[in-house]
């Protein structure tokens, strides 16, 4: 099971969404990490074949995604950023239809969508009308739909969205359970939606691959640059002008503040053991320092 990727663009009128990708994946999950406009949602809409790209070749287990359409899209599942839902039926209903749409043997169709409804946790639920659903079961049942064939790869765009902080902590236990045997490629702007699941992180930057490391050893590379300090309200004021402040707690003895920084920000800062979106944020300024 493996994903190839090789120098891999596309390029929308004058401007290059994505420039020149290469990439190989296994099974595990990638957290595709990046601010909007990154390129994540062009990757991932050409590795679903729902997008030409201007220059580069994409290969599932050494064969060309776009000579080898049909069969890839056997074991591709995909949930879309937008993922829209039929509001006359009911979430069962929904799914049974798209198994159907999509081929699903008749016979086995009906056990499979049963299967699936239990897989995402909506066994109470999936008899209700789909407008009574919550943003989180919306998106359960969106990954539901993504799993009825079982895919060795699944590429979810953006799932947390719009979801309130209960509901996005049940969607990352959901897809961490599925990491087993498959590759799945989650991208996200919110980098503890993937902290817990993700073997791998990719940062984009403006279509190119900033940084593609493990967890660990991102937050490795910001070890030295985090640090604590509590000040009054104007020289906390004046640290968030000069550095870059990762959290800030207005506590009685004044404003604690975590900055990353790669020198000591203030004479009574100490360092402290850096969190993965301090990692990242870390990553991006070094980025931004550069250019
Ligand atoms: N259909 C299109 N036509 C023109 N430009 C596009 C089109 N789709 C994307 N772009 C541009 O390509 C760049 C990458 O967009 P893309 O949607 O791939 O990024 P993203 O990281 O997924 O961002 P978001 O999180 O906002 O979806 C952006 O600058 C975007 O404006």
């Amino acid at each position: 099971m493996e994903l190839t990727i090789e120098r891999l663009s596309k390029r929308y009128k004058q401007q290059w969404a994505l420039h020149q990708l290469s990439l190989r994946l296994s099974p595990g999950m990638l957290g595709l990490v990046g601010p909007n406009g990154a390129g994540k949602t062009s990757l991932m809409r050409m590795i679903a074949t729902l997008l030409e790209p201007t220059e580069g070749t994409i290969r599932w287990n050494g064969q060309d995604i776009r000579t080898h359409g049909q069969a890839f899209r056997q074991v591709l599942g995909y949930l879309p950023q937008d993922f829209g839902v039929y509001p006359e039926f009911t979430g069962r209903q929904f799914l049974r239809y798209l198994a159907a749409m999509k081929g699903h043997p008749s016979k086995l169709l009906k056990q499979r969508v049963d299967e699936v409804v239990e897989m995402v946790n909506l066994e109470q639920e999936a008899d209700h009308k789909l407008p009574t659903y919550s943003g989180g079961m919306k998106q359960r049942i969106g990954i539901a739909q993504a799993l009825l064939n079982d895919p060795e790869l699944l590429i979810v765009d953006e799932p947390t969205a719009g979801l309130d902080p209960a509901e996005r902590v049940r969607f990352r236990t959901l897809l961490a359970s599925l990491t087993h045997n498959r590759i799945i490629i989650l991208s996200t702007h919110i980098i503890s939606d993937v902290e817990a699941a993700a073997s791998r992180l990719l940062l984009l930057q403006e279509g190119r691959i900033l940084t593609d490391a493990t967890p660990s050893a991102l937050l490795a590379r910001a070890a030295g640059s985090v640090w604590s300090v509590t000040v009054d309200q104007a020289a906390a004021l004046q640290l968030q002008t000069t550095y870059q402040v990762s959290a800030m707690v207005n506590q009685m003895s004044g404003v604690t503040l975590r900055i990353v920084s790669a020198i000591r920000p203030h004479g009574a800062a100490i360092l402290v053991d850096p969190t993965l979106e301090e990692a990242y944020l870390m990553a991006t300024g070094r980025q931004a320092a550069q250019v």
